[in-house]
């Protein structure tokens, strides 16, 4: 049977490169409409992986990734994939030479966030449009010559939806990565890759109990008295009703027998909710 990873799609994506890169060969690619779709099929068995994005160097986290990990679907990140993201704008080949009277510009909302400042200056009265990922946006250009639109997306986008690049790298800041994830139901589950690791880590989800003054420290405490480094702590809201969170804390080091359990017990004893995202090698492709 072929190994099915499925992926943001369609044909394309920053995702869709980012599978291309990472996973070796003889896998069947498979495209979903959004990122939700792509991780019930995962949790259904229809494919073998699901990649999706999970934060980008410019724009932050991708919220709906984490919140559908976290309210929807609880799979496990088994991986993580790195790749550096260069945008370009570009448009139906019969509007090469009038792009700058582009009225719409359509893109994932991350893209077009990371070209901020350059669609500022370069297409001040153009509209943005959202869509659900850049190869969409892409997609759309190529089906609708008669819209004068220009897209926001990778090379591998222009070339297969046969739009032609204006612009080249037009993301605002040069360093510019995405972490994508890879997920699956069972966090043992191994990945077979030739691409370089670059660090460990471990990501846990924290609930703080409620109304306890200094709760947020002690919960660092419990981390840096360990000397366990942490890389990101984020919160999101539990959508319980304001002013409830929850944190994101990235460790950067792979679930151990002694040190991480320890601080997840003492959580627990300080009345935390803990639950563990994922344990895994993150690489740079
Ligand atoms: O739209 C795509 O091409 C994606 O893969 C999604 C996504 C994201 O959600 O951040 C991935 C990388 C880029 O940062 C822009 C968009």
């Amino acid at each position: 049977m072929t190994y099915k990873i499925g992926y943001l799609g369609p044909a394309a994506t920053f995702t869709h490169l980012a599978v291309t890169k990472f996973f070796e060969d003889h896998a069947e690619h498979v495209p979903f409409l959004n990122i939700p779709q792509c991780m019930d099929a995962v949790a259904e068995g229809k494919i073998d992986v699901a990649v999706v994005p999970l934060e980008n160097a410019l724009e932050g986290s991708v919220n709906l990734t984490i919140d559908y990990l976290v309210h929807e679907q609880p799979l496990s990140i088994i991986g993580e994939i790195v790749a550096p993201i260069q945008q370009h704008l570009m448009v139906h080949p019969s509007r090469e030479d009038s792009w700058g009277d582009a009225e719409r510009v359509y893109s994932h909302s991350h893209a077009i966030a990371q070209c901020h400042k350059f669609l500022h200056h370069h297409l001040p009265k153009a509209k943005y449009e959202y869509a659900t990922s850049t190869g969409a946006a892409a997609k759309y250009i190529q089906e609708h010559p008669e819209e004068n639109m220009a897209a926001v997306a990778n090379e591998l986008a222009a070339q297969e939806y046969n739009l032609k690049i204006v612009r080249k790298n037009i993301h605002d800041y040069t360093h510019n990565h995405t972490r994508f994830a890879v997920l699956h139901p069972n966090q043992h589950t191994y990945i077979k890759t030739k691409t370089n690791k670059i660090t460990d880590r471990t990501t846990l989800m924290i609930t703080l109990p409620s109304d306890r003054s200094g709760a947020l420290h002690q919960v660092l405490s419990a981390f840096s008295w360990r000397k366990l480094n942490l890389s990101k702590i984020e919160s999101r809201p539990m959508k319980t009703g304001l002013g409830n969170y929850f944190f994101i804390i990235d460790i950067d080091m792979k679930m151990d027998d002694v040190l991480i359990p320890g601080a997840m017990a003492e959580l627990e004893a300080l009345g935390c909710g803990v639950r563990t995202l994922g344990t895994y090698s993150a690489y740079l492709i």
